[in-house]
């Protein structure tokens, strides 16, 4: 699907995406302190498409999970053998020690950095609602044509505790093929390449349990909110 080359891991001493912080603190007398970044808060949109009965979802490379997937493959490496979520394996090359010099000979194919998400983007643009937002990533990144006011709102949470803390507010959207405008895909300005992938309704739990599948947590839990709370209007397989 992708063609990632030319690879580089360079330090981040700026961004426009993330800020790194530490945060000193007496937490009932005793001194702490936590590293955390600052980043934008960003909606997700589970959209389900009424003509097809499908789940839409979107599918792209993630440089972040890619690099997990590297320090894997890196670890095996240097035990033998190469080996990939998808079970990819290939012998180490001989003469480890000059390979160690050449990464390159290390990386995982791109598609071990590919994930299954929601529809999903940043809140970046402070005059738009969390509606407008999300409406604007359906259609650039699924090419559905929906107004705000049909968006329902299912919960926020706080995604990545630990790092960011950042809040992410999931909406609902249903869909029809009426309301196909284009193949979306992402917006090409910002360089998102962005594949467009249908779930079909019957096999939604399957897929959502399915651990060789990498997906956010957004996923799963919208799945099974959908089979709690659209159930019996649509019917959901759970042979799981
Ligand atoms: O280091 C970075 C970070 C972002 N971008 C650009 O910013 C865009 C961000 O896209 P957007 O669709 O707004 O956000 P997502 O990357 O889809 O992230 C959303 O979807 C993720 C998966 O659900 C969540 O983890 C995030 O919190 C949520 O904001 C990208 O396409 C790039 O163009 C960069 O170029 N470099
Ligand atoms: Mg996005």
């Amino acid at each position: 699907m992708e063609e990632i080359n030319n690879i580089e891991v360079v330090p981040c001493t700026e961004s426009n995406y993330l800020k790194p912080f530490r945060l000193l603190y007496n937490q009932n007398g005793t001194k702490k302190s936590w590293d955390f970044m600052r980043t934008h808060d960003s909606v997700s949109v589970l959209i389900f498409n009424t003509t097809s009965h499908c789940f839409v979802l979107v599918k792209q490379f993630r440089p972040a999970v890619y690099m997990c997937e590297w320090e894997k493959a890196k670890t095996k490496t240097s035990q033998g053998a190469v080996k990939t979520e998808e079970g990819e394996a290939s012998e180490s090359q001989e003469g480890q020690s000059a390979a160690a010099e050449d990464t390159s000979s290390q990386w995982p194919p791109a598609s071990a950095g590919v994930t299954y998400e929601l529809c999903a983007g940043l809140v970046d643009k402070p005059d738009l609602s969390l509606e407008e937002i999300a409406r604007q990533e359906v259609l650039e990144e699924c090419g559905y044509d929906v107004p705000a006011s049909k968006l329902k709102r299912i919960t926020s949470y706080r995604s990545g505790v630990g790092v960011t803390g950042a809040k992410q507010t999931m909406f609902y959207a249903e869909v029809s093929d009426d309301n196909c405008v284009s193949a979306g895909g992402g917006e090409p300005r910002e360089g998102e390449l962005i594949e467009v992938v249908k779930v079909p309704l019957h096999e939604a739990m399957t897929f959502a349990y399915d651990e060789r599948i990498p997906k956010t947590m957004g996923v799963i839990f919208s799945f099974i909110w959908f089979h709690n709370n659209m159930s019996p209007k649509y019917k959901i397989s759970t042979n799981v």
